[in-house]
């Protein structure tokens, strides 16, 4: 992948609270020639439709469990909803972008999770077509990913967008991925008070989830983060979306969120 492309995840935490500033930046960062390819999540407005439809959800550690009809609601929140309201918004801003959702050209392949007996239809991904990407990308325009998988015999996976995002990442090679949450970065107890770290190991986050420290919906951040830095990718850095041009921040190395580094 060409230099300046990086990963950026957004979380459907922050998604509503994205500030205009936040769109504007995506669009200078385009007309700068670096290359954002967005990996979206959705989760709460996942969670909000079930609800609507009388279905019942419920997550084992970090994943929710999910069978056909909870795939449904899945395909149609992350792949209609929020891909096309993502897409609508970076282009009212003037940014081209084109959404994608892994199922469309097999862009992400999966099979199902080492636990599926406990959570279903939960992908784990197995490839990433980097050259759909790509050509998205040459033709100058920002691919938005929604994180639903494709697998043997047509099936289709609901896949954690962080997990989604690392893969990605890995996959394409970049330098970076950046993801984009409801919080300033990780967080820790010092002295009474909650502070963000600015670095975080590998070993550190281990003992950190091991401690409690990082719980629910950190961890499978962590996680993907942790997988990812082995390869290429040589940062991974946790911020928030409210924060003003925060994309821009992270990638002139101002000191803001938590990098995750080897
Ligand atoms: N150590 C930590 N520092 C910051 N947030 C943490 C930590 N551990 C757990 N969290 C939780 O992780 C949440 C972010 O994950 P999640 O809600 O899944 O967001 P997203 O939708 O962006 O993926 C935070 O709002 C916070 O409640
Ligand atoms: C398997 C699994 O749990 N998939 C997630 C996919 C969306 C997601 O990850 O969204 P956030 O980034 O907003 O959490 C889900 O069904 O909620």
């Amino acid at each position: 992948m060409k230099s300046g492309c990086f990963v950026m995840k957004c979380g459907g935490s922050t998604l509503a609270a994205l500030p205009d500033t936040f769109f504007l930046d995506l669009k200078k960062l385009q007309d700068e020639g670096m290359i954002p390819v967005i990996v979206h999540g959705g989760g709460p407005a996942i969670s909000d439709t079930l609800g609507k439809l009388g279905i019942e959800t419920e997550f084992v550690n970090g994943l929710r469990k999910t069978n056909e009809a909870v795939l449904d609601v899945v395909e149609m929140v992350l792949s209609g909803q929020i891909n096309k309201q993502i897409v609508r918004k970076v282009m009212q801003f003037g940014a081209k972008a084109i959404g994608l959702s892994g199922v469309d050209g097999h862009l992400i392949e999966a099979k199902p999770v080492a636990n599926a007996a406990e959570v279903g239809l939960v992908g784990e991904v197995t490839n990433v077509n980097a050259a759909i990407i790509e050509a998205v990308v040459q033709m100058g325009y920002m691919p938005v990913i929604a994180p639903v998988g494709i697998g043997e015999g047509a099936q289709r996976y609901n896949i954690n967008a962080d997990t989604a995002a690392g893969a990605v990442a890995s996959h394409l090679g970049v330098e970076r991925m950046i993801v984009v949450t409801d919080v300033p970065g990780i967080m820790k107890n010092v002295d009474g008070e909650k502070k963000v770290l600015p670095v975080v190991t590998v070993a550190e986050i281990e003992r950190m989830i091991e401690s409690g420290d990082i719980y629910g919906g950190m961890i499978p951040k962590v996680r993907a983060a942790m997988e990812c830095i082995q390869g290429k990718v040589s940062e991974v850095v946790i911020v928030s979306g409210t924060e003003p041009e925060v994309l821009s921040k992270v990638l002139r190395g101002d000191s803001i969120g938590t990098r995750i580094q080897r």
